[in-house]
């Protein structure tokens, strides 16, 4: 993505990660390369198995054991965090700089605890603020959040799952983190609460300086809600870009099949189509397209070589780079007969 932006918040170069499994190394993560700037949000799309979770999981210090940053970097504001341990994340990086907006509400709430005793233990560890700051900014987020402030000294169970949910928002917001991983934060919710969670999620960007992945199988979330989007195929980032010019124009058969299968509600006559098989599992180095088996478009040459991520447009100086990873880029659209199939009109995305 783009080298002009202002501030880069978290920087991938070139960053593989494999999983060490019975048969062989397992590649989660192809050289992944993208940046993400002050105050921008990042939609990271795909289907089950493409390695988001994964990526969420290096960036906030979590991998499993049995997997390892083989080659690359990540940066958090310029300091590399693929070989930190886990109590140098813990101290320097951990709630105060990155926090963590889990699937499930639950995986980070201790359910045993109060919301604001969870808080005040987060806020002793990571600030000298005495306690009764601490719950009186907690109350503010519970506001921000929209949960009613006495409710703070509720245990996780008496709050419903949308409340939960905004209940680790104000969590992961307490200590004023530069950069929020969110892990599809609304798939447990009904779509009500879908909306009032993602009206919050957007509504943060005024309230603070943070920047945000989110990560979601849900192409059309992304294009409501972020800045920009990088879309992954068995651990390849096959398309990047500002979600405008992806949503209008893209390049990869994957984007494009992917934004066919999803309902938009600007479109709601559209007819979904099913993008057929699934990403394959990867073992060892990915040199090759891993969508080509999948891809109605693909040729010889996908199967030959890992395409690379290139410039939609060359010439054009962009605050945000379009790139694609499609030997057939530059055909595409007219190939997948985009014109009668996709939707038309309007202005869609940011
Ligand atoms: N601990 C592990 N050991 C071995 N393989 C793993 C491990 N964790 C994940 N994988 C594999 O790594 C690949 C990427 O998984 P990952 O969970 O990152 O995908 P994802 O896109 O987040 O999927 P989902 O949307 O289902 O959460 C998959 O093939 C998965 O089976």
């Amino acid at each position: 993505m783009s080298k002009q932006m202002s501030e880069s918040v978290l920087e991938f170069e070139d960053v593989t990660i494999q999983y060490s499994t019975a048969k062989g190394a397992l590649t989660a993560v192809s050289n992944v390369s993208f940046e993400l700037g002050l105050n921008e949000y990042l939609g990271l799309v795909g289907e089950s198995g493409c390695g988001k979770s994964t990526m969420a999981k290096a960036i906030i210090g979590a991998l499993d054991s049995n997997g390892r940053v083989t080659s690359g970097k990540i940066r958090y504001k310029g300091k590399e965090l693929q070989d930190m341990t886990e109590e140098e994340y813990n101290e320097e990086i951990r709630w105060k700089e990155i926090a963590w907006i889990p699937q499930n509400a639950m995986e980070s709430l201790d359910p045993l605890q109060k919301i604001s005793t969870q808080a005040v233990k987060i806020g002793k560890v990571h600030t000298d603020f005495p306690e009764d700051e601490i719950l009186d900014r907690f109350r503010h987020l519970f506001d921000i959040v929209g949960l009613p402030e006495s409710r703070i000294t509720d245990y996780p169970h008496e709050f419903s799952g949308g409340m939960q949910q905004r209940a680790i928002i104000a969590l992961a917001l307490f200590l004023r983190p530069s950069l929020i991983i969110a892990d599809e934060p609304t798939t447990a919710l009904d779509v009500i609460m879908q909306d009032q969670v993602l009206k919050y999620l957007d509504g943060i960007k005024e309230e603070s300086e943070t920047s945000m992945v989110m990560i979601t199988h849900d192409i059309s979330l992304v294009f409501e809600t972020c800045d920009k989007i990088a879309l992954m195929h068995s651990g390849q980032v096959v398309e990047s870009g500002g979600v405008r010019e992806v949503y209008y124009e893209p390049r990869h058969p994957y984007t494009i099949l992917l934004q066919r299968a999803f309902p938009d509600h600007r479109y709601p006559d559209q007819e979904l189509s099913k993008i057929e098989g699934h990403p394959p599992e990867t073992i060892g180095e990915v040199d090759y397209c891993s969508f080509a088996d999948r891809c109605p478009w693909a040729i010889e040459e996908c199967h030959a070589q890992e395409p690379p991520a290139s410039p939609v447009n060359k010439q054009q100086n962009k605050d945000i780079a379009h790139n694609v990873s499609c030997v057939r880029m530059d055909e595409i659209r007219e190939l997948a007969d985009l014109e009668s199939a996709a939707p038309r009109g309007g202005s869609g995305g940011k």
